[in-house]
C-alpha cells in the first residue's frame, strides 16, 4: 500500500488532551503539562510537513538517479552533510550523535526508494528514455 492510499485521519479525532496521568496529578500540574504538550504538538506536526517536503525533494532526485543509472547511494556526499549536521547540532546545542543518526535513518529511508524507483524504472519497456 503506498502513502498516498493510507486513509487520513482527521485531525479531530486527535485528543491532546490523552494522557495516562489524568485523575492521578494534580490539575495545576497537568494544565501545565498540557500547555507545553501544546507546543510539542506543533514541532511534531511541522516535522511530519518538513519530511514530506524532503522526501518530495528525494523522490526527483531518485528519478533522476534512475533515467540516468546513477547509483541511490553517494557516501561522499553523505559524508559532508553528516559533517555538516553535527556541527548544526553542536550549535543548536543538539546531541550531534543524536543529529547524524537521525540523519542516516532518514538517507537509508531514501536509498530504499531510491533502490525500488530504479528496479520499476528498469522494468519498464523503455528503460533507456
Ligand atoms: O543527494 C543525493 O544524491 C540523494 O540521493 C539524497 C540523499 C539524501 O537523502 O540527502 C540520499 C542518498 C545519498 O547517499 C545522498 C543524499
Amino acid at each position: 500500500m503506498s502513502i498516498e492510499d493510507q486513509t487520513t485521519i482527521p485531525s479531530e479525532q486527535f485528543d491532546p488532551h490523552a494522557s495516562s496521568l489524568n485523575g492521578s496529578v494534580d490539575p495545576a500540574v497537568l494544565d501545565e503539562l498540557f500547555a507545553i504538550r501544546g507546543s510539542i504538538d506543533n514541532f511534531d506536526a511541522t516535522l511530519v510537513y518538513l519530511l514530506a517536503e524532503r522526501f518530495k525533494a528525494t523522490q526527483r532526485v531518485g528519478y533522476l538517479k534512475a533515467r540516468h543509472q546513477l547509483p541511490a547511494s553517494d557516501p561522499n556526499r553523505e559524508k559532508a552533510q553528516i559533517e555538516r549536521l553535527r556541527r548544526l547540532a553542536i550549535e543548536a546545542h543538539l546531541d550531534p550523535v543524536f543529529a547524524e543518526k537521525f540523519l542516516n535513518f532518514i538517507i537509508s529511508e531514501v536509498i530504499h526508494h531510491h533502490q525500488v524507483i530504479s528496479e520499476e524504472h528498469a522494468q519498464e519497456p523503455d528503460a533507456r528514455a
